[in-house]
């Protein structure tokens, strides 16, 4: 392993199913400390391209963290740490719409935050920010994304409304319900804090979402080796995405996500 890490500029964090960055060539692991303990696990850090690429499995290498067990301070603040101004989160989801299907990507553009005790905020005083959640994604690199799976015949629903919940358990019927009712597209447990605390450390965030079930409005309840599952058959589209989207990457940033942070601190 070693010591001192590059500076990187785009950071990936893997979800279900996403847990090494083989798509990724020279790869080296670093330990990063932070004030806030040990991330999901060491930094590993490589190129597509010749662009330096951080990649971090937020359930550990061999998911061994569950949702609302992972540090999502430690692991912000580390990829921050390393210089990180794009961060693009991979999620396993359920759908709340039967067009989305098993399979399908969805760039997500909104979500609902149902997380019930989570660390929410790098800020919990005496510093306070109030950050604007009202665009939660970059406009930049949703555009970039969508464009990018159009031209690999990946089938991507352009917008989608998130519904994060605690977890670990998955939703009853009665929930799932309730969640059609509020709008939302598509379940998961892990969008919430990683948003927001990427917001507060002045990141572009972009989601990619993977439908890998009906939840359980549909007839049959989901399970976890479902989710293993249908994740498992389509990693490979996942990569594939990474590396035609990152390339095209600019350098220099033309929105405003590094901003809000200014108009949050009180
Ligand atoms: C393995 S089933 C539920 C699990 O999958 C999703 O993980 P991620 O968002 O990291 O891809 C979901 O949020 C749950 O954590
Ligand atoms: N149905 C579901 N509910 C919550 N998280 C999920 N992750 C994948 N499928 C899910």
């Amino acid at each position: 392993m070693s010591q001192t890490p590059p500076r990187v500029k785009i950071g990936i964090i893997g979800g279900s199913g996403l847990y090494s960055p083989d798509f990724l060539e020279k790869v080296q692991e670093y330990k990063i400390y932070t004030p806030y303990g040990a991330p999901s696990s060491d930094i590993m850090i490589g190129e597509i391209k010749g662009v330096k690429v951080a990649f971090l499995p937020r359930h550990g290498k061999r998911h061994s963290i569950p949702p609302h067990m992972i540090n999502y301070r430690a692991n912000i603040w580390a990829l921050k740490e390393i210089g990180v101004e794009r961060l693009i989160s991979v999620s396993a989801v359920g759908s709340l719409r039967e067009d989305y299907k098993p399979g399908d990507f969805v760039c997500t553009d909104q979500f609902i935050d149902m997380t019930k005790r989570r660390e929410l905020t790098f800020y919990d005083g005496p510093v306070v920010a109030h950050v604007s959640m009202a665009d939660p994604f970059c406009p930049e690199l949703r555009t970039l994304c969508i464009a990018s799976a159009k031209s690999l015949g990946i089938t991507v629903h352009e917008k989608g409304t998130y519904i994060c919940i605690e977890g670990p358990r998955f939703s009853t019927r009665a929930e799932s319900r309730l969640w059609r009712s509020f709008g939302a597209d598509i379940i998961g447990m892990t969008l919430i804090p990683e948003v927001n605390l990427a917001r507060e450390a002045r990141m572009c965030f972009l989601n990619i979402a993977m439908v890998t079930d009906y939840d359980v409005w549909a007839e049959k309840p989901v399970t976890a080796h479902e989710v293993a599952r249908v994740m498992a058959e389509n990693t490979e589209k996942v990569r594939r995405l990474l590396v035609e989207l990152i390339p095209k990457i600019p350098e220099k940033r033309g929105c405003q996500c590094a901003r809000y942070l200014d108009e949050a601190l009180l």
